[in-house]
């Protein structure tokens, strides 16, 4: 549904971002992920139509977005990290404002704000003045006017940032509930908070996109890169260490981690978790030897991003 080839964007000297290529398919959410500096911004700015690119291209079916701007803005919903809010009015006042500039027929407006506010969470605050609310209610008010209209497209700068924990929740959520309807590109540098909501990510490193993956392939990563730790008693230690080297298929690798309070432990890597445990735990009760603990150590989405840049 959207095509972006070849776009790059320099300021003056300055290169910002360099030949980027992707595809969102429609329905799908899309993780745009990179540090600070990355060009994440310079993308969302170009696809929303706030900035030219140097070169390259970015079309929505088929139709170039710089050959046909107003349809392509029509079609897109968007979230700046900093939503251009008006503090003197109220929530709904400002919906009204943003309805009749998305050009939304007079007789549709109110049920489409109201199903807006609904869907945001926003029923209890909408005679509120924007002034007075809290960042995660502004970051919902910008949600609200993004998708005001029922944008085939939905594009947020970082909708998370600056937000606390159940605040987080609340707006991943919301996003999550977009996914089908609307194809989504949300841009974050705080990759662990909205990785269970994408169904692909796109990692870019210095203007350059690095590694396109999948959500299941995401996790396979993280599987690879998570090792096993393992407490087993019963035996001398250099029997345990023998023992654990039977229990080994394939490229699975074991290192000692030292004993603990009545275990010698390790730390097991494998790429067939299932055919790992499966085999420590029939050899282990063949052998005499107890399995004191087995803990997956935890792999942070920065961790894969880390290796793949
Ligand atoms: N108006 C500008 N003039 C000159 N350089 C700019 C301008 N805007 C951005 N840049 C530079 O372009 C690069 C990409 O910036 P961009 O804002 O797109 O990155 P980002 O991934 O969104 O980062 P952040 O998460 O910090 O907003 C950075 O090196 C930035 O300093």
């Amino acid at each position: 549904m959207i095509q972006v080839s070849n776009l790059s964007k320099f300021y003056g000297e300055k290169r910002a971002i360099s030949g980027l290529n992707f595809k969102l398919e429609k329905g799908e959410i899309v993780g745009l992920l990179g540090l600070n500096g990355a060009g994440k911004t310079t993308t969302i700015r170009i696809l929303t139509g706030y900035l030219i690119p140097s070169a390259g291209d970015a079309s929505i079916d088929g139709k170039s977005i710089f050959d046909f701007p107003l349809e392509a803005k029509q079609k897109i919903g968007y979230l700046p990290e900093t939503p251009p809010l008006y503090e003197d009015m109220t929530i709904s006042e400002y919906l009204q404002f943003v309805g009749r500039i998305k050009k939304i027929e007079d007789s549709k407006l109110n049920s489409e704000i109201e199903k807006v506010i609904e869907k945001t969470n926003l029923i209890h605050v909408k005679d509120k003045l924007i002034g007075t609310l809290s960042l995660g209610y502004r970051k919902r008010v910008g949600i609200a006017q993004a998708i005001l209209g029922d944008p085939e497209i939905v594009i947020m700068d970082e909708p998370i940032s600056g937000l606390d924990p159940k605040q987080i929740v609340e707006i991943r959520s919301l996003i999550g509930s977009l996914a089908g309807n609307h194809t989504v590109l949300i841009s974050s540098h705080i990759l662990t908070e909205i990785y269970k909501t994408c169904d692909k990510f796109l990692f870019i490193h210095k203007g350059s996109l690095k590694q396109e993956l999948s959500l299941s392939r995401l996790e396979e990563e993280m599987n690879r890169l998570a090792g096993w730790e393992v407490g087993l008693s019963g035996k001398p230690k250099e029997e345990l260490v023998q023992f654990m080297k039977t229990v080994l298929s394939g490229n699975d690798t074991v290192t000692e981690m030292g004993t603990g309070k009545e275990e010698e432990m390790f730390l097991v890597r494998t790429t067939n978790p299932k055919q790992f445990k499966e085999s420590l735990f029939s050899k282990a009760l063949s052998s005499g030897i107890q399995i004191e603990s087995l803990k997956k150590q935890e792999v942070s989405l920065e961790q894969i991003f880390m290796e793949k840049i």
